[in-house]
C-alpha cells in the first residue's frame, strides 16, 4: 500500500541521523583499528574484551554492529564452526570502514569526527528562527552568534580538529594526483590558496620536487608553520591579493563562498597567474554536481554537502553550468572539467 510505503520513506529519513551517530560511536571506539590489528574476523566477545567493555555493553555493541553491517561497514562470517556445530559470528572490515583505520594515508576518521562534532549538529535546533529572521547569515551564525570560521579560530583544539579533517581528506587526493599528473606538468610555481597546513601541497611537492609551492592561508593558520626548500608558507587575505605563481590551486575553497565572494577570489587568482606573460592557470578542485548522474549515492552526498556549505558558510556546491558562469564572469576565457576519483572534479581554468 503506497501510504505505508510513504510512511516507511518518511520515517527512514527521520532516523538517518541514527546511522550517522552509530558510525560516530564506532569511530570513537576505534573498532576499525581493533579489527585491523586482530588481522582476521573478530567475534563479538573478542571485540568487547579488546575494547574493555562492561558485560552490560556487549549486547549493545552487537546491536550497533548489526545496523552498521546492514549499512555496509562490516561483513559477518562464521568462525570456529565445529563438526556440525554452528560456529560463531565474526566481523570483518569493508572498504568504507577500512577508511577509519588510523595511521594510514586513507584514514578519514578525522573528517568523521569533525563533521559529526556538536558544532555541526547543534545549530540545527535554530533552523526555524533562521528561516524566519530577516538577516542574511548562516544557520551556524543564527544559532551561535558567530561565524564558523571565528568559532574554529577561537580555540586551538577546534582549529586543529578542522585542519586534521582537511588534511585527512587531502591525503586521499594522492590517488587523484597520480591520475591527473598532467595538470601540474610544466609548472614552475604554484600557490595553494586556502591550503591550511599544506596537506595537498606536500603531495604535489613530493610528485613534482622542482615545483616551487607556496601554501597561502590566513596568518593565524600558517603563522608558525615552517616550509622546506621548495615549499613555503605565506600568510595573507585571498580577498585582497594572492601571491603570484604559474598556477593557483583552489581545493575545497570556492564551495565555502557565495558567487560574489568566489568571483573576488577568482579575479585575484587571475591577477596572480597573469604575471611574467606566462599562460598560467587556475586549478579548482571541488564538487561539480551532475544532476544527470544515475549514481544516487554520489549525487545524494553532493547535495548533502550543498546544505552543509549553505548552513555553515553561506557557500554552495555548483553544477557544471554554474561553474561555467562563474569562470566566465571572472574574465577567464576557457576551462576544462573532469571528475576525479570520488565526489569531486578538477577544473582547469585558463585566462
Ligand atoms: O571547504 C572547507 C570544508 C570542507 C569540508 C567540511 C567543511 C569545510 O565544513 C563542514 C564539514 O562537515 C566539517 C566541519 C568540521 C570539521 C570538518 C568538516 O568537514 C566538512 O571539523 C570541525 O568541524
Amino acid at each position: 500500500n503506497e501510504l505505508y510505503r510513504a510512511q516507511i520513506h518518511l520515517y527512514k529519513h527521520v532516523y538517518n541521523f541514527v546511522s550517522s551517530m552509530a558510525l560516530k560511536s564506532v569511530m570513537e571506539l576505534g573498532i576499525a583499528d581493533v579489527i585491523d590489528n586482530h588481522g582476521k574476523p573478530m567475534t563479538l566477545n573478542e571485540l568487547a574484551t579488546s575494547l574493555k567493555l562492561h558485560p552490560s555493553k556487549v549486547n549493545i555493541l552487537h546491536r550497533f554492529l548489526r545496523l552498521l553491517t546492514y549499512n555496509g561497514f562490516f561483513v559477518k562470517t562464521t568462525v570456529n564452526a565445529k563438526e556440525g556445530g554452528e560456529g560463531e559470528i565474526a566481523y570483518s572490515l569493508t572498504p568504507p570502514s577500512k577508511l577509519l583505520v588510523s595511521g594510514k594515508s586513507t584514514c578519514l576518521a578525522p573528517i568523521v569526527k569533525g563533521a559529526l562534532h556538536p558544532s555541526s549538529l547543534d545549530m540545527w535546533s535554530a533552523s526555524k528562527q533562521w528561516f524566519n529572521e530577516d538577516k542574511e547569515q548562516t544557520l551556524f551564525e543564527s544559532a551561535t552568534g558567530e561565524s564558523f570560521w571565528d568559532f574554529l579560530n577561537k580555540q586551538s583544539d577546534t582549529l586543529s580538529m578542522f585542519q586534521d579533517a582537511m588534511a585527512s581528506d587531502s591525503r586521499m587526493f594522492e590517488l587523484a594526483l597520480q591520475e591527473n599528473k598532467h595538470v601540474f606538468e610544466g609548472l614552475e610555481s604554484l600557490v595553494d590558496v586556502g591550503g591550511g597546513t599544506g596537506g595537498v601541497t606536500k603531495l604535489i611537492n613530493k610528485a613534482f620536487p622542482h615545483l616551487k609551492c607556496t601554501v597561502f592561508d590566513q596568518p593565524q593558520v600558517v603563522g608558525n608553520l615552517t616550509g622546506t626548500e621548495n615549499l613555503n608558507f605565506v600568510g595573507g587575505d585571498m580577498f585582497k591579493s594572492i601571491p603570484p605563481a604559474d598556477a593557483v590551486l583552489l581545493k575545497w575553497v570556492l564551495h565555502d563562498w557565495n558567487d560574489e565572494q568566489s568571483l573576488k577570489i577568482l579575479k585575484n587568482s587571475k591577477e596572480a597567474i597573469s604575471g611574467k606573460g606566462k599562460d598560467g592557470k587556475v586549478i579548482i578542485i571541488d564538487i561539480s554536481i551532475d544532476e544527470t548522474s544515475d549514481d544516487r549515492e554520489l549525487t545524494g552526498l553532493q547535495l548533502d554537502y550543498d546544505l552543509v556549505m549553505l548552513t555553515m558558510f553561506l557557500g554552495k556546491e555548483r553544477e557544471k553550468k554554474e561553474w561555467e558562469k562563474l569562470i566566465y564572469d571572472a574574465g577567464f576565457s576557457s576551462y576544462k572539467i573532469r571528475t576525479i576519483s570520488g565526489f569531486k572534479s578538477i577544473i582547469e581554468v585558463f585566462p
